[in-house]
């Protein structure tokens, strides 16, 4: 059982929820502008990116399918439905990072039933969407065909 959350984080944020004023504040702050936005929204694509193997296979996998159909010069809407189907799995599992770093800033290392059903939740949304990208995958790229045959 991975802990994604350090004490200091947790006692930053119970400090700016008790005051709400001082968190719109800070918020202002933390994003000044859109690019900063964009920044932080990047921070969490690289963290997931470091500490979780699955999306490091996921975007690997990803890479490959995306390669493989220019190599095999799909349709272009083919392309974006393959396209597609990568981003969606990579976007839940930056979904699960993000359910589980707020399930273990929620109850710590305690064992609670509620956090077991929103990670194995999180953890499932991932798995059906790799199952159908995989099928997804093979019926657009039809890379037996091509290499195999
Ligand atoms: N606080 C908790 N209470 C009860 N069960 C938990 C708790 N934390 C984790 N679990 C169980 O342990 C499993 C693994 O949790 P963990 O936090 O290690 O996720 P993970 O292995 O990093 O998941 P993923 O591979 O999806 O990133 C969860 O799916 C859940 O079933």
């Amino acid at each position: 059982m991975t802990n994604l959350i350090d004490k200091s984080t947790v006692f930053t944020h119970t400090e700016s929820v008790n005051k709400p004023s001082s968190r719109i504040s800070q918020a202002w702050k933390v994003a000044p502008n859109v690019f900063s936005s964009f920044r932080f929204a990047w921070a969490g694509v690289i963290y997931t990116f470091k500490t979780q193997r699955n999306f490091r296979i996921h975007t690997a996998i990803a890479l490959l399918a995306l390669s493989s159909g220019l190599i095999v010069h799909v349709t272009m809407v083919k392309m974006a439905i393959l396209a597609l189907t990568c981003a969606l799995v990579m976007i839940l599992e930056l979904l699960n990072t993000a359910i589980e770093a707020v399930v273990d800033l929620t109850v710590g290392t305690q064992y609670h039933q509620g956090a077991k059903i929103a990670k194995d939740c999180a953890a499932g949304a991932v798995l059906v969407s790799a199952i159908a990208s995989v099928f997804q995958g093979k019926r657009i790229l039809k890379i037996y065909e091509k290499v195999v045959w």
